[in-house]
């Protein structure tokens, strides 16, 4: 392949991913093509072809390097074949003792929730992990309403994640943590050498490819992915991904439990699920509901 084989290399990756990436009616703006980083002409028609199909800049760089890598390992540019193998993301090898401790596989049904009184709610109607958000910056609120997350847990079988106050959550005793990139970006290395050392586990948020490369830098215990649908829950930074983007992201991210998270409800759980990912994360799905247990009732009959 040479520099004059890229437009027509651009045109065959569009038009065999349009239909699954852009489809009528449903697609997300072209972005402007990004910073090239090689000079291969695989790499500069994914670059092209990727931002045209609406990948931001640092998915699309991160999806050319992918296709570059994909081409080299094979012998062969094949604009069929979107990406999916982990060694082209360099997300092969993971170290087992740099790993942060494993969860199940399957989160099942994951309620994401404002209180402890909410998580202990949650808990006993059947949820099988559940979180507690509490957004707050007075510490004692914090440390109090952790501790209490983790008491509205006992005797219940639900896994409880404590959503960005990690020291708390370790002092607690909580079973896991959960941050974003933003809270990654926070941490500094002894932070996360202690939370590595608690033995808890860790969750970490993701938008799109750039940051589930980022995060298996740390080898979390699972991934979230999304947000799936929009959300009026939170602002987020990122266009929501959709369900033929979690499907790509669910086949390249095999070696972890992921979650599915944003904008979903029951009606939308048959088509989250056929991507194969084993959790479901919801908030307003709970927290709105006019009847909590009974919407968590119904939620776990459809994670069935
Ligand atoms: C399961 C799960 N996924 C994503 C998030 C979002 O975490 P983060 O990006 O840190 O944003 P905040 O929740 O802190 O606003 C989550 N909490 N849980
Ligand atoms: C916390 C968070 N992170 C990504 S989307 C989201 C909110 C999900 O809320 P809902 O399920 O009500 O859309
Ligand atoms: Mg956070």
């Amino acid at each position: 392949m040479t520099e004059q084989h890229i437009p027509g290399m651009v045109a065959a990756i569009i038009a065999a991913h349009a239909s699954t990436f852009a489809p009528e009616g449903n697609r997300l703006p072209a972005q402007p093509t990004p910073v090239a980083t090689s000079q291969d002409p695989v790499y500069l028609a994914a670059l092209q072809a990727c931002s045209a199909l609406g990948f931001i800049a640092i998915d699309a760089q991160c999806l050319a390097q992918a296709w570059q890598n994909q081409s080299q390992r094979t012998g062969l540019f094949d604009a069929a074949h979107w990406p999916d193998a982990p060694q082209d993301f360099g997300l092969a090898g993971a170290d087992p003792q740099l790993a942060f401790p494993q969860c199940p596989r399957a989160l099942g049904l994951y309620g994401v929730l404002p209180s402890a009184e909410w998580v202990g709610r949650m808990a006993r109607a059947g949820v099988p992990t559940v979180q507690l958000r509490f957004k707050s910056d007075d510490q004692n609120a914090i440390r109090n309403e952790v501790a209490a997350a983790v008491q509205a847990v006992q005797g219940t079988k639900a896994l409880l994640f404590i959503n960005d106050h990690w020291q708390a959550a370790i002092d607690a005793g909580a079973y896991g943590i959960h941050v974003g990139q933003e809270d990654l970006d926070a941490l500094q290395g002894a932070q996360l050498n202690a939370i590595h050392a608690s033995g808890l586990r860790l969750g970490v948020s993701t938008h799109g490819y750039a940051e589930m490369v980022r995060a298996h830098a740390v080898q979390p215990s699972y991934i979230a992915l999304g947000a799936v649908f929009p959300t009026t829950l939170k602002k987020m930074e990122t266009a929501p991904q959709g369900v033929a983007r979690l499907q790509a992201y669910v086949r390249l991210m095999q070696q972890y439990p992921l979650v599915a998270i944003g904008g979903i409800a029951a009606e939308q759980f048959p088509a989250i699920l056929a991507t194969g990912v084993g959790s479901v994360a919801v908030v307003r799905a709970l927290v709105n509901a006019p009847e909590p247990e009974a919407a968590a009732h119904h939620l776990l009959a459809c994670m069935r």
